[in-house]
């Protein structure tokens, strides 16, 4: 059985006091959550220890939104991997689109980040995803192809979960039709080693559609961007039908 893996990235929002805020919301809302639903989140560098402590013993894991591959050193404006798990962090998010697009992210520094990530026992979960323009030029199987070859030289597929993001499905409430995310999502299933890889679909999920896209067959839960920052929004999503 492969995993249900429900994710909130809040990106660059909340701060400490609305992390506080959101949780209070938002835990009492898993009593009604099956056990066997993973939930993560994963907040900005700045709220992950007093979140990490808000979350002690309670069912929601911890990730964060990158990591660097060294474990010290002369890098201004990073975070390795011990800094992470010694604060409970378990997850991380690894070639988001956004870090593609605006910070000069590339498959072989994502290689480089999800083999630190799984190094140090953190799960990666890996993004990968068309623009529209390759999409309309009928190129996204070969760019997520292309992507996934690169990005998973020498990782080990039992520690890993891959979202698809559909890079014009993100932010813009425009949602890829579930039909044909869970045909991409086979498609990526297709390439990996190990069949029991939790793939999920992000961009512009939300509680109107969280349903009918768990309904699919090859979509194994949600990576939730602008739906997550909000405590019944994202309850709502964790505790799809
Ligand atoms: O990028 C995303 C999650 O990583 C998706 O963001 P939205 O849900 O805001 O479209």
């Amino acid at each position: 059985m492969r995993k249900i893996v429900i994710a909130g990235n809040w990106k660059m929002f909340k701060t400490q006091a609305e992390s506080a805020e959101f949780l209070s919301g938002f835990l009492p809302h898993l009593e009604e959550t099956p056990s066997e639903r993973e939930v993560v989140l994963f907040p900005p560098f700045t709220d992950l220890s007093l979140v990490s402590k808000s979350l002690h013993g309670s069912r929601v894991n911890l990730g964060a939104q990158n990591v660097h591959w060294e474990e010290h050193g002369a890098y201004t404006g990073e975070i390795s991997a011990p800094m992470l798990t010694e604060i409970g962090v378990r997850f991380v998010i690894v070639g988001h689109s956004e870090r593609r697009q605006f910070f000069g992210e590339t498959d072989v520094t994502v290689n480089l980040r999800l083999k630190a990530a799984q190094k140090h026992g953190l799960t990666p979960i890996l993004c990968v995803g068309e623009t529209k323009q390759q999409r309309d030029a009928g190129e996204t199987e070969s760019i997520i192809s292309n992507q996934l070859k690169k990005d998973l030289v020498d990782i080990d597929q039992t520690h890993l979960i891959i979202a698809y993001e559909p890079i014009w499905a993100i932010g813009t409430g425009d949602t890829c039709e579930s039909k044909e995310a869970n045909r991409v999502i086979g498609l990526i299933r297709s390439q990996l080693t190990n069949p029991l890889v939790p793939i999920q679909y992000g961009g512009s999920v939300n509680p109107n559609n969280i349903d009918e896209i768990m309904a699919q067959p090859e979509i194994d839960g949600a990576l939730v961007g602008g739906a997550s920052l909000k405590a019944d929004s994202f309850a709502r999503i964790v505790n799809y039908q």
